[in-house]
């Protein structure tokens, strides 16, 4: 049987349905704006795409969005005074600064001067203890998403064998955190793991989170097993036209499709909800810096 396809884009529609319904209640019954502000150094044209994209979907669902541009050589310093006067704004109730940086700015250094209740991202150092003691949080969006639609198809998730291929602080650690949270007994592997076919053919669960594209074959998937690919990696699409590119995940989605139970499409799994996250992420900080009650099923 071929695998259910995990609809990442109609999951997200869902999802920004209900923060557009929080929104709603606040601003009707307090008054309240949950306000999403966006910093972007530099002039990469994929984060230009989706700190648009992110913009747009942020005032779909009724909140102020508020984007900060610096240029490719910005200071440090003019970068912090950014994050503090945002910090300090009222009607900010979440700060993400697009990764990566410019070489010249320490990336753990200007994140962990976000209010920790602030950080949507959950980059923080002490949103990343939170979570890694089982305490509330802020959950980084990329992992939450990525539960959320395991959830959904699995009903528990306890006791699952679930390996998450990387490591890296906004991804592969923070899922492996989320899983083991829902008792999955959790591997993570990377590029010094030895065997890797072997490790994931073991998984109830494989979340692919490498940035190389289609690196994951199907004959690496135990039959039946759930597939999430967070890969997005873009490739030259010759054949669709001159200058012409398409978007493909870290897995190898045809021969991984026909022996998974299940698995997420690159476009359309693992990016949108991503950004519905965000959204929710923002409502439940303003929530909490309001001291109104969080809307249920919206964090992990
Ligand atoms: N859909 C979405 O919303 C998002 C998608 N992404 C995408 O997810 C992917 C991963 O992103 P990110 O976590 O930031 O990437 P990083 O480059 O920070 O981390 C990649 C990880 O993969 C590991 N790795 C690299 N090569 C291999 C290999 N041959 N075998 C096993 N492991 C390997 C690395 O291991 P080591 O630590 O040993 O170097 C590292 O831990 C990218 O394609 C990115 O574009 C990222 C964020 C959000
Ligand atoms: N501070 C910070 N937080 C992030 O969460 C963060 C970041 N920096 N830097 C970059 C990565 C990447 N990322 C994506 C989110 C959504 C899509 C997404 O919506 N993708 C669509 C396709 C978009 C397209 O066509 O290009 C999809 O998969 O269907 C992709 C990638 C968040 N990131
Ligand atoms: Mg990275």
């Amino acid at each position: 049987m071929p695998a259910k396809i995990i609809d990442g884009k109609a999951f997200a529609a869902t999802v920004r349905a209900q923060v557009a319904e929080h929104v709603t209640k606040l601003k009707d019954a307090h008054g309240i704006t949950p306000g999403l502000a966006v910093v972007l150094v530099g002039e990469d044209p994929a984060s230009q795409v989706y700190v648009r994209s992110k913009g747009k979907q942020t005032v779909e669902v009724g909140m102020k969005s508020v984007e900060h541009k610096l240029d490719a050589e910005t200071s440090e310093a003019d970068l912090l005074k950014v994050i503090d006067d945002l910090n300090n704004d009222p009607e900010i109730h979440g700060i993400l600064v697009q990764l990566p940086l410019p070489k010249h700015l320490d990336e753990d250094l200007v994140i962990n001067s976000i209010a920790p209740e602030k950080d949507v991202d959950g980059f923080h150092i002490s949103n990343v203890g939170l979570l890694g003691t089982g305490q509330k949080s802020m959950v980084p969006c990329t992992p939450l998403g990525c539960l959320m639609m395991l959830r959904d198809h699995h009903g528990s998730l306890s006791g699952l064998d679930a390996v998450v291929i990387g490591r890296s602080n906004i991804v592969g650690k923070p899922m492996a955190q989320l899983l083991l949270g829902d008792s999955c007994t959790v591997t993570i592997a990377h590029s010094r793991t030895k065997d890797l076919a072997d490790v994931v053919r073991r998984a109830d669960i494989v979340v692919a989170a490498v940035g190389r594209p289609e690196m994951v074959p199907g004959d690496w998937i135990k039959p039946g097993a759930t597939v999430i690919d967070v890969g997005i990696n873009r490739l030259d699409a010759p054949e669709k036209g001159d200058g012409k590119t398409k978007l493909v995940g870290d897995v190898h989605y045809e021969s991984c499709a026909a022996v998974a139970g299940a698995i997420t499409p690159v476009p359309g799994g693992v990016g949108p909800m991503t950004i519905a996250c965000l959204l929710a992420n923002t409502v439940t900080a303003c929530c909490r810096a309001n001291g109104l009650p969080e809307p249920e099923g919206l964090t992990a």
